[in-house]
């Protein structure tokens, strides 16, 4: 089956080696391993002994949990992001046969250790250059950040497909997306309908939302996520992220990509085909089932996630996104018809105005507000062509966090007046 716009999956199976959930051995290394599908990939696989052997496995703080981590997995090495982390790592691994490294660097060539599979899960932009470098090595690439196709997604692509990389969606509805298209033909896709939970301030009003502190948005109804992908699924934009995601991994054109909110998170894609049928992926919400998808593919492999009990749930509901509540949605959208630089802009703007939001310099709504601005003024000063290779991509993410930066007091100034 080709998976991505550009055919980077069509490497044949047989050619990967260890993939197979359980009956073979593979090497993998995670990426991100102490963040929330860092752990819950390495609990997975602590729950199959046999499945997979560690190689790297890398974190950029939490120097602690990373040589827990380690140890307990028996890795070949264990690489840090911070220097300042690198002797707390290497004291707690002391007399191990585990090699310890840090710096941006070593995290880039810890993603390029052979191995059969590579779990990319380091938060934000800050993941792009681990995730290209493993995508360079003819694997199978578990993508979990977003942000990686949203910034750089043609560029991303070609890296994929010149490294003979097989990309394997690990966003739980891009995940559902993948079984609901398996085994059927493309082009008798009509539409992908991805679901949105809707957050917590759901129901919340425009007034309300104004008011809207970190710590409530923290609070996410139905998933335990690391806290970026938290604030964005409470503004939306993680479901304007995703329509983009979709748009780079799957073969349908940009308005064929919807957003319906439904608030269990039961059912986590819709795909809609010619003659009518919908086909839905639906579980309860738990990453380690769509983790367990991409570790085992194309088999597959038992995971712990609670089985679910439709009778009890009783009900699966759903409505349509609200744009004037939730900008950030509208937002995207238009970054992903406009392409071109936009969706950049887009992705390092929104790092920006959540870290603001989360250090309480600006409110719930001046997150989209300050992306809109950067956005509005990107066009005349950092152009609108698209980035091209890895470097000019980091280029412009790095342009746009700066006009963000630069727009944040104009945001702090509206807020407060
Ligand atoms: N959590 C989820 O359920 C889902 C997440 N995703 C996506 O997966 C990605 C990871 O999300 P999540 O696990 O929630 O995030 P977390 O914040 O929980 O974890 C992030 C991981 O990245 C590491 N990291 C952070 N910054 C850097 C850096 N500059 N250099 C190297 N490593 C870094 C962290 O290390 P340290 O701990 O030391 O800070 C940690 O291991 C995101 O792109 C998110 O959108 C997609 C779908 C679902
Ligand atoms: C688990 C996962 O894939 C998240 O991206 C999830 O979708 C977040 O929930 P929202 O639907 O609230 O954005
Ligand atoms: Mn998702």
């Amino acid at each position: 089956m080709r998976l991505t716009r550009n055919g980077a999956s069509a490497r044949p199976q047989a050619e990967l080696g260890a993939v197979t959930g359980q009956s073979t051995r593979k090497r993998v290394s995670v990426l991100g391993a102490t963040g929330s599908i860092g752990e819950n990939t390495l609990d997975l696989i602590a729950r199959n002994p046999g499945c997979a052997e560690i190689v790297a496995l890398t974190a950029n703080t939490n120097a602690a949990r990373l040589a827990e981590l380690a140890l307990q997995h028996d890795a070949e090495m264990a690489v840090i992001g911070d220097p300042d982390q690198y002797q707390t790592l290497k004291d707690a691994l002391a007399g191990t046969k585990i090699a310890v490294a840090a710096g941006e660097g070593a995290v880039v060539e810890a993603a390029r250790a052979p191995t059969d599979w590579v779990m990319a899960a380091i938060v934000g932009a800050a993941g792009l250059r681990p995730a290209f470098a493993a995508a360079e090595q003819g694997l199978a690439l578990a993508l979990a950040n977003k942000e990686c196709l949203v910034s750089a997604g043609e560029a991303f692509l070609r890296a994929v497909e010149a490294g003979g990389s097989t990309l394997l969606p690990v966003d739980s509805e891009h995940s559902a997306a993948q079984q609901a298209m398996q085994g059927h033909p493309q082009d008798a896709i009509e539409r992908i309908l991805l679901t949105a939970s809707g957050g917590p301030f759901r129901e919340w009003t425009l007034e309300q939302l104004r008011q809207a502190r970190p710590e409530q948005a923290l609070k996410h109804p139905n998933w335990e996520m690391g806290q970026k992908i938290t604030i964005d699924s409470a503004t939306l934009m993680n479901k304007g992220l995703e329509l983009i995601e979709a748009y780079y991994l799957f073969p349908v054109e940009k308005a064929q990509l919807g957003v319906v909110v439904h608030p269990q998170s039961i059912v986590h894609c819709l795909v809609e085909y010619c003659d009518g049928s919908v086909l839905a992926q639906m579980g309860a919400p738990d990453m380690r089932t769509p983790i367990a998808f991409a570790l085992a593919w194309p088999e597959r492999m038992c995971a712990p996630t609670e089985r679910l009990d439709l009778a009890r749930i009783g009900q699966l509901t759903f409505e349509a996104p609200d744009a004037t509540r939730f900008p950030a949605l509208r937002l995207a959208h238009e970054a992903m018809e406009a392409g071109g630089s936009a969706p950049t802009v887009l992705n390092a703007a929104n790092e920006i105005a959540v870290a603001a939001f989360l250090n309480k310099r600006i409110g719930f709504m001046g997150i989209p507000a300050l992306i809109a601005r950067t956005l509005d003024r990107a066009a005349g000063e950092i152009g609108t062509a698209a980035p091209e290779t890895l470097d000019e991509v980091l280029a412009t993410d790095q342009q746009a966090r700066q006009l963000a930066q630069d727009l944040l007091p104009e945001v702090m100034r509206a807020e407060a007046g």
